[in-house]
């Protein structure tokens, strides 16, 4: 079925007045088949008029029938999120977990941004573009909480994503993956609003982000590895029989004066005991990497999952970020490491492939899987 001749389906977004809400909004307010119905966030906003509380931050404006629309609160009984087909969450990690669990006690179908149920084993942490595979377990979620209809589906942290996508690609291609390090260099706008401080950005790196490190080097192998053979848990590497080990991860977080856009500097090892493939190799299977949501044809599919650059000075968050309306990965600089095997930079939009658009593009992906209907 093409996605225009799908019935609509009403959607809620918790968290709509934020960095990630917004994205939500301005992503949803075309898509062909999810219509906005619901907008949840604080009790601070809640009564009001959207147009009227939100700090807009995007350069295309607030669209006209969302700018009357009455914020709620984020209860499951509050207007119209009953209704909905799936909610969609960018709430603050703070309140997340404890509303996405009345959400899901509801009866509610919910995709998260959130770190919450993350490392939950009944919960799948997909990335669209490598693996909604994972989506299998769903029927065991639901089983599990003896629930008939809800559940949480999780999107994974912005860096992650933009890490994975690349490394997907390699192992389709060669194999496991034996070490990766990766030292990041973030956005602003992956903090949320009004996040840091311009005195403390401005004119400078911030070489911390809380967390932010654990969850890459975590989430990479929940993500690379596979389920067992009754959809009922996650193996730490996708190939039981090979008996391998999760792959060894290190990474460096940073925060830079950039506004969208995450980069990845990274080094990989293949698995010692296969041949190592050629620069010329690597480059072939980045780009001719094909995945599981391009071929179901989702509305938010991007043409080309990974966009290699072959300038020597790219990727640039600025020049490459709006690549494929930020639902593909930049790679560039791939070249010969003399530690490990091979070097690259990566490049995601942080708040669309790396939050938003990953959020939606899972859903699609759930509803070509009869898993919302
Ligand atoms: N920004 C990014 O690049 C990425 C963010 N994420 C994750 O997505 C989530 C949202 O991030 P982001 O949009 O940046 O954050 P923001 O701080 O910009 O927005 C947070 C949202 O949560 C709402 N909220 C805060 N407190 C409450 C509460 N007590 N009850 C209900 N709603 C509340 C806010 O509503 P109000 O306006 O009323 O305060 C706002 O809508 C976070 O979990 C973040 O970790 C994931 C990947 C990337
Ligand atoms: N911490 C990320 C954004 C984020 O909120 O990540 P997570 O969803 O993993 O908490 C950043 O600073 O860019």
């Amino acid at each position: 079925m093409s996605a225009g001749d799908r019935k609509e389906i009403k959607v809620g977004i918790l968290g709509a007045t934020g960095t990630v809400g917004q994205r939500f909004i301005q992503l949803l307010s075309s898509h062909p088949y999810f219509k906005i119905h619901a907008l949840g966030a604080s009790s601070r906003s809640a009564g009001q008029q959207y147009g009227k509380i939100t700090k807009w931050k995007l350069n295309t404006p607030i669209p006209e029938n969302i700018k009357s629309m009455i914020v709620q609160e984020c209860k499951p009984t509050s207007g119209g999120f009953s209704e909905c087909g799936v909610v969609f969450s960018g709430l603050d990690a703070d309140v997340a977990g404890e509303i996405e669990e009345a959400f899901r006690s509801a009866e509610l179908i919910i995709f998260s941004n959130s770190k919450n149920y993350r490392r939950d084993p009944l919960c799948p942490l997909i990335v669209p573009l490598v693996n909604p595979s994972h989506l299998s377990i769903i029927p065991h979620q639901k089983k599990s909480l003896g629930l008939e209809k809800g559940y949480i589906v999780t999107n994974a942290n912005c860096s992650t994503t933009g890490l994975v996508v690349p490394l997907a690609a390699l192992e389709k291609a060669f194999g496991p993956l034996e070490t990766v390090m990766v030292t990041t260099l973030q956005a602003i706008s992956g903090a949320g609003y009004p996040g840091v401080s311009s005195l403390d950005i401005l004119d400078n790196v911030v070489p911390h982000i809380s967390g932010e490190e654990e969850k890459i080097e975590w989430e990479t192998n929940k993500i690379l590895g596979g389920l067992n053979s009754n959809n009922e848990s996650f193996n730490l590497h996708s190939d039981e029989k090979e008996n391998l080990k999760p792959i060894n991860v290190s990474a460096t977080t940073t925060r830079v004066p950039v506004i969208d856009g995450h980069t990845g500097v990274v080094n990989v090892k293949f698995n010692s005991s296969r041949p190592k493939p050629s620069i010329e190799e690597i480059e072939k299977a980045f780009r001719e990497f094909k995945c599981e949501a391009q071929e179901l044809n989702v509305p938010s599919a991007p043409e080309q999952a990974i966009v290699v650059h072959d300038l020597p000075d790219r990727p640039q968050p600025r020049l490459d970020r709006d690549l494929h309306n930020g639902a593909c990965v930049s790679v560039g600089r791939i070249r010969p490491c003399p530690v490990f095997d091979v070097k690259f930079v990566c490049l995601i939009d942080n708040v669309r492939l790396g939050a938003a658009t990953s959020s939606i593009m899972n859903a699609e992906i759930a509803v070509e899987k009869g898993l919302i209907v």
